[in-house]
């Protein structure tokens, strides 16, 4: 059994809270972006959280959300960390982070060299990176499309803050992710739907079991 991290992202129902939380996820994940179908509004992601033992963190995804909505998310539902998923610059990763004084994940899209950089640059400001592919073309949602980046972009490379790898990863694909980026931390969302938004509590329980026993 490998102690890595498991962050099951997108969640809407309790019992699928529930099933992640018993089956030894670490991260637990709620959409603020209408535009997602797993977008939860404050009062259902409150309910939900409700659920979530201590030792697991509740992590609020926003893209490019302004102050107002922050502050809602934040004075209404207990959350931990905040990953932010859009196009927010490193200033307004720093000031997000001064303005909660919680932990902030930026989510950096990858699709070729190039796109490395951006990620060193973020490891300045954030607290953890979220290694993510890139949305395809005219997505309206940047994120939760099930599409993987090439892994051996970011084979052997480590960076000044703890990073979690995510992009079309399930319970097929993790253990060999894993096994080529040396990735300590894995994020999903549609790899463990059975439709976009639909969460499935034996694909989460197996998705979570591939990423720990390979
Ligand atoms: O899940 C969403 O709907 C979502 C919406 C907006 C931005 C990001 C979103 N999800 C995140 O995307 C990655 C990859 O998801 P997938 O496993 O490929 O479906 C993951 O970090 C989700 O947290």
């Amino acid at each position: 059994m490998s102690d890595v991290a498991v962050k099951i992202c997108g969640l809407t129902e309790a019992r699928h809270v529930t099933a992640a939380v018993e089956a030894g996820a670490r991260y637990i994940g709620f959409v603020f972006f209408p535009k997602s179908p797993r977008n939860v509004d404050v009062a259902t992601a409150a309910k939900l959280a409700a659920d979530v033992p201590p030792g697991v963190a509740k992590v609020a995804l926003v893209v490019d959300a302004n102050d107002a909505t922050l502050d809602e998310i934040a004075a209404r539902v207990p959350i931990d960390m905040w990953q932010l998923h859009g196009k927010e610059s490193p200033e307004r990763v720093a000031e997000v982070r001064a303005r909660f004084g919680l932990p902030v994940m930026k989510a950096v899209g990858v699709a070729d060299e190039g796109d490395l950089a951006a990620l060193a640059a973020y490891a300045r400001v954030a607290d953890q990176l979220l290694v993510d592919a890139k949305p395809p073309k005219g997505a309206e949602v940047p994120g939760g499309q099930g599409v993987a980046f090439d892994w051996r972009l970011i084979a052997g490379r480590g960076w000044a803050k703890p990073w979690m790898l995510a992009g079309g990863l399930t319970a097929q694909n993790v253990g060999l992710a894993i096994g080529l980026t040396g990735a300590r931390q894995v994020d999903v969302s549609s790899g463990v739907e059975t439709a976009p938004g639909h969460k499935d509590s034996d694909l989460i329980r197996a998705f979570i079991t591939a990423a720990q026993v390979r």
